[in-house]
């Protein structure tokens, strides 16, 4: 429904190349709403449980590293379908595979440097949403664009 929520998180060298302003802009004009965000240097239990699906992967302990090397946008964002649109938005996870005017398509080359993670499933969403936020760092506000975004 318009409440699902997704974690997107802008990655380290996404936040290093200045492109947050360029993907929070896409993900407001979609018509989706920012109910969490914050800057956060995240720590190396939190990258761990966060990847733990990819424990076994011979880049698990490259990518906690990388994803720890400097701040990162976490964000919550809300809307219809959103876990599956997000992911339509972000492109592949290997930006090669990834048509401009996606996310990675648009700006990334090497899969280890990815630019942006969003949650693939709703269960995983749950799980992300509540280890990267407390409950009262989410914000409910009411859409005064809501009307014009869904009949
Ligand atoms: N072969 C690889 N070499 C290096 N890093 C990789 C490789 N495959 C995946 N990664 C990194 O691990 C992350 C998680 O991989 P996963 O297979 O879960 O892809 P994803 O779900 O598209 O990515 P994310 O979880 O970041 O949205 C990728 O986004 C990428 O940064």
């Amino acid at each position: 429904g318009v409440n699902e929520r997704t974690f997107l998180a802008i990655k380290p060298d996404g936040y290093q190349r200045r492109l947050v302003g360029e993907i929070i802009k896409r993900f407001e004009r979609k018509g989706f709403r920012l109910v969490a965000m914050k800057l956060i240097q995240a720590s190396e239990s939190l990258l761990k449980e966060h990847y733990i699906a990819l424990q076994d992967r011979p880049f698990y302990s490259r990518l906690v590293k990388y994803m720890g090397s400097g701040p990162v946008i976490a964000m919550v964002w809300q809307g219809l379908d959103v876990v599956k649109t997000a992911r339509t938005m972000l492109g592949e996870t290997n930006p090669a595979d990834s048509l401009p005017g996606t996310i990675r398509g648009d700006f990334c080359v090497d899969v280890s440097r990815n630019v942006i993670h969003g949650s693939d499933s709703r269960e995983s969403a749950q799980r992300e949403i509540s280890l990267w936020f407390s409950p009262d760092e989410i914000v409910c506000w009411q859409d005064h664009a809501e009307s014009w975004i869904y009949e």
